[in-house]
């Protein structure tokens, strides 16, 4: 609050400063020093602070007797004494509970709630916007090294006070493992809010690099003018940490629409926020009805960004509803999401058959195959295929599944019903033969009796354009297509056309040339490309992540390129010298 404050009448202190007359309008006047001298004097920067260097942040392992395992273990069973949690919207830092209520259930034991949540109605969003608006001008005058020392403080207040509640809650909540809650909840998080302050010093450090005799020209990297719109998907407790934390490092005031499915997470994290000291109003925590939340924000005329990542038909649906509205807002609306995919695996007859098919299991089945670069096609030479299909079929048998709190489990169950039946609707149309070239190698079992509980299952498609070739299922099915082994770059054209995603891809080769060969091939097949690795796992200031084509805008999340389309630059050019004169030395006579 008392930050607020001051920041509140520095930014008044300023506007009444820019708006101060000058005494008289020629230039070499003199102006009262008093006139201006009162506006700047609360926030001296004495000095151009430099922001710690960052790294990633280290991954406990989780392994049988350490000491984080019994810490996690120790923080699953508080959880589980103290849930159902009840939480609520946060406008203007206040929370507050609308009583129209859903509930948040364990994806592996459904009749179990973790949180029971609160909607907002219209009138809260439209509360929120003009709270969130009011909020802006203080926050984007406060200094860059205090905004970023928030995000650092929330990395480190998030990696050290809270690592194994918010693991638990991702664990709990969306039905993620141990070692997957770790890369997601603790170190992919804590990184994203780390890296971007190293990011956003790069871009404010690139100022112009020549200036004209007698002038100074300079680079300001203005917030967007308005508010900055974020949903976030269930599937990473990271990227919703990200999508608000990106918008709002670079002075971005924002309304944040968490996934109904990984409510309890998000809101722990907007939690590890405030307390590193982030002000009220900057980020507006609205959980609730995604057609109310839209209805309010996109038809605002301050809708200055959209910040999305989950679904690409959502995703177009909401554009084109940013285009039909585009008469309405005072600026162009920056779009940046990141969607679906329809990963590959791509193995050359040169490749490592073994170590490509474990890659395949770790890919396709990891967080039960709902990480948006799961791996779910596979092209297999034929002279690979007998050895491949050994391991992929040996690996897939024997994962274990079950509920999270159970460290030997790999896997557990899918996020919800709606998701349960569409995979059990593709799985069934294969095992009673009405999808044609397909059948169930390995697995193949559906029971939501518990949990949404689908089991790891491989397709072998005899058409390389069979429906679980082309479709995105988000859940643990990979399909498998055997090709002849002398046509790689046939197959591998065949590969780039056959879905509308380019979000991430696998190539598997020992051959120097095969590898040149297939990364020309897919060039535009994938946004993040791997050589000899599985298509999942990027780590933030390693793989920056994002895809092309129906996988999304590609903005990298993770990188200074995403950072770059929440700021709108002003360019500066002062000059020292008053002119003498109009003529230019060409006007006059010889
Ligand atoms: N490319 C990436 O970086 C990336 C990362 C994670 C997930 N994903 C994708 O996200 C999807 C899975 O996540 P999900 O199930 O949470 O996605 P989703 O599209 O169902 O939901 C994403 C967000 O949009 C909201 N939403 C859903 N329907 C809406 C509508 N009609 N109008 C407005 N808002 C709506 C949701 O409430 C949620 O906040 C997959 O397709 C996956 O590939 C992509
Ligand atoms: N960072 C993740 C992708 C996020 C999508 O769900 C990965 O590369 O596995």
């Amino acid at each position: 609050m008392q930050i607020q404050r001051v920041l509140r009448s520095i930014a008044s202190t300023g506007l009444r400063a820019a708006a101060s007359p000058r005494t008289a309008g020629a230039l070499g006047a003199r102006i009262p020093r008093a006139a201006y001298s009162s506006a700047f004097p609360a926030v001296p920067q004495l000095g151009r602070f430099q922001v710690p260097a960052v790294d990633n942040e280290p991954m406990y392992n989780y392994a049988p007797g350490s000491p984080e395992r019994r810490k996690l273990q120790d923080a699953l069973v508080e959880m589980r004494s103290q849930m159902p949690f009840e939480v609520p919207c946060i406008v203007n830092g206040e929370k507050i509970f609308t009583k129209d209520t859903l509930n948040q259930p364990l994806p592996f034991d459904h009749k179990t709630t973790l949180a029971s949540f609160h909607n907002a109605d219209k009138n809260l969003v439209e509360k929120a916007i003009e709270g969130a608006l009011k909020a802006k001008p203080a926050w984007e005058a406060m200094p860059y090294n205090d905004r970023a020392a928030i995000f650092l403080k929330a990395a480190d207040l998030l990696a050290h006070k809270y690592r194994y509640k918010v693991m638990a809650a991702t664990m709990l909540g969306q039905g993620k493992n141990a070692w997957q809650a770790e890369i997601d909840a603790a170190a992919e998080l804590a990184d994203f809010w780390r890296f971007n302050t190293q990011y956003a010093t790069d871009i404010y450090s690139q100022q112009p690099t020549k200036n004209a005799p007698l002038t100074w020209n300079r680079m300001e990297y203005r917030a967007l003018e308005g508010f900055v719109v974020a949903y976030s998907p269930f599937n990473f407790t990271a990227i919703g940490g990200n999508l608000v934390g990106a918008p709002v490092l670079m002075g971005n005031v924002c309304i944040w629409k968490p996934s109904p499915t990984g409510l309890y997470s998000s809101y722990l994290v907007y939690e590890i926020l405030k307390e590193a000291g982030l002000p009220d109003g900057v980020i507006q925590f609205v959980p609730g009805d995604a057609h109310v939340v839209t209805d309010a924000t996109f038809e605002h005329p301050e809708f200055a960004g959209f910040h999305f990542t989950g679904s690409t038909h959502v995703f177009k649906h909401l554009w084109q509803r940013i285009g039909n509205n585009i008469n309405t807002y005072k600026s162009y609306p920056r779009i940046v999401g990141e969607t679906g995919g329809k990963n590959m695996h791509f193995l050359h007859k040169s490749a490592d058959a073994k170590h490509a098919a474990l890659q395949t299991v770790r890919s396709a089945f990891e967080y039960n195959g709902q990480k948006c670069s799961a791996c779910s096609r596979v092209y297999v030479p034929d002279n690979l295929w007998e050895e491949y299909k050994t391991e992929l079929v040996a690996q897939t048998k024997q994962i274990k599944q079950g509920p999270v709190d159970d460290f030997t489990n790999f896997m557990s169950s899918v996020i919800n019903k709606q998701s349960f039946d569409k995979i059990k609707g593709y799985l069934s149309d294969i095992a009673s033969g009405k999808t044609p070239n397909s059948s169930i190698l390995v697995g193949g079992k559906c029971d939501d009796s518990v949990g949404y509980t689908i089991e790891p299952t491989v397709v072998l498609a005899t058409d390389p354009k069979a429906k679980t070739m082309v479709d995105e299922l988000f859940g643990p099915v990979v399909t498998v297509y055997v090709y002849p082994a002398d046509k790689y770059e046939e197959y591998l054209e065949i590969a780039d056309k056959t879905s509308a995603y380019a979000l991430t891809c696998g190539l598997f080769a020992q051959d120097r040339e095969a590898v040149i060969v297939g990364s020309n091939k897919l060039r535009n097949a994938a946004g993040n490309f791997y050589i000899n690795d599985k298509s999942t796992g990027a780590v933030v200031g390693q793989q920056a992540f994002g895809g092309g084509r129906a996988s999304g805008t590609n903005d990298k999340a993770g990188s200074s390129l995403n950072l770059l389309r929440w700021v709108s630059p002003r360019t500066i050019k002062e000059s020292f010298v008053p002119i003498t004169g109009v003529q230019y030395p060409s006007n006059l006579k010889e």
